[in-house]
């Protein structure tokens, strides 16, 4: 069993948060509904029932099953998350204990460095290692500068380059999903997500004969939110994967701009904003030509809008925790009810 539970990505990061009974079964969730959980197990697939908040869960959590009842989630190694759309954000959690984020970006007009610094400030928050994958590469004559521009980025960066209709090419992810790891996909529309996921999931175009698909019935045994790969390993793909924006990300903008941050540090001036105020170390950065004065600018617009999400983001978290006590306090209610 333990052999199965390392193939769902159960390490020793769980297994110490847990003393295992024989009637309680380890759990990766799959789904979250609005009362119930669906989850894999060593030998198959359950449904189980929540005892905390829904919201509180996520597609890729472990929970420990005992019969139909969920624990709530064991400690992760990362979160994704993001402001919800509309007008008043709340965070949401996307995902959990995805081991690597594939920030998918074309090498024709979608390459945009800006954006890739943001998407790397993410994935410092969640708590992912980055793989950039630069697709399309079989429409441009040379790779080598798309790569590099991508690497130069971060210290912690891999890029690879390929072509996503190609199954060689995409072969060359599956060391970042195989032997249990996780694998998650953002990046915008058209860049080649789902030919990627098809390919690593062995699984045909949705263009392609969908009808022989479906006459096999290999729909509906289909998980869309935790698929496996063919190379054993799992791929993280809901709709809110596919629109995230970055929150809560300080810790991941000191990553991607460590030069900026370490610069910043030696100014005269502890508040200095890089403006006019004398001593300021970073200026003198740009005025010595050590430091891109567009990049500056690109720190200056992340910063400031993670300045704003965090505060909303954090005004939320204490939303959610008054969520999960009136949550709590409801269920205590019902079982007095029923005991009396
Ligand atoms: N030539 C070439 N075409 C590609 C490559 N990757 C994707 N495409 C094509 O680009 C189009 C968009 O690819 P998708 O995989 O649907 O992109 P996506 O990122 O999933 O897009 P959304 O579903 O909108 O998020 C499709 O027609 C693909 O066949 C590539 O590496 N080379
Ligand atoms: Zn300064």
């Amino acid at each position: 069993m333990t052999d199965t539970l390392a193939t769902l990505g159960w390490t020793p990061h769980f297994a110490r948060q847990v003393d295992l009974d024989d009637d309680m079964a380890p759990t990766r969730i799959t789904a979250v509904h609005r009362s119930r959980l669906d989850g894999l197990q060593a030998y198959g697939t359950v449904s189980l029932s929540p005892t905390a908040a829904a919201g509180l869960y996520a597609v890729g959590d472990w929970v420990i099953a005992t019969g139909a009842a969920a624990s709530e989630p064991l400690d992760r190694t990362t979160a994704i998350t993001r402001r919800a759309a509309g007008e008043e954000s709340k965070p949401q959690l996307i995902a959990a204990n995805v081991d690597t984020l594939g920030i998918v970006t074309s090498c024709n007009a979608d390459f945009n460095v800006a954006r890739l610094e943001r998407y790397l400030a993410m994935c410092g928050a969640s708590g992912c290692m980055p793989l950039v994958i630069l697709t399309k590469a079989d429409l441009v004559d040379d790779v080598s500068d798309y790569i590099r521009q991508a690497e130069r980025l971060s210290p912690l960066l891999t890029a690879i380059a390929i072509n996503a209709k190609d199954d060689e090419d995409v072969a060359r992810l599956s060391p970042w999903c195989s032997n249990g790891q996780t694998l998650a996909l953002v990046g915008s529309s058209g860049v080649g997500k789902t030919t990627i996921q098809n390919r690593l999931t062995g699984q045909i175009d949705t263009t392609q004969d969908i009808r022989e698909d479906d006459a096999k019935g290999r729909h509906t045994t289909t998980n869309r939110n935790l698929r496996a790969t063919t190379t054993g390993g799992w791929l993280i793909d809901t709709p809110g994967m596919r629109e995230l924006r970055l929150v809560d990300a300080e810790e991941g903008v000191e990553d991607v701009f460590g030069d900026i941050t370490d610069l910043a540090a030696q100014c005269k001036f502890n508040d200095c904003a890089h403006q006019t105020e004398p001593g300021c170390a970073v200026r003198a950065a740009i005025e010595a030509g050590d430091l891109d004065a567009d990049r500056l600018e690109r720190w200056r617009k992340l910063e400031r809008e993670n300045r704003f999400n965090t505060a909303t983001v954090g005004e939320n978290r204490a939303h959610m925790k008054r969520l999960q006590k009136m949550y709590n306090e409801g269920k205590e209610r019902g079982a007095a009810k029923r005991r009396r």
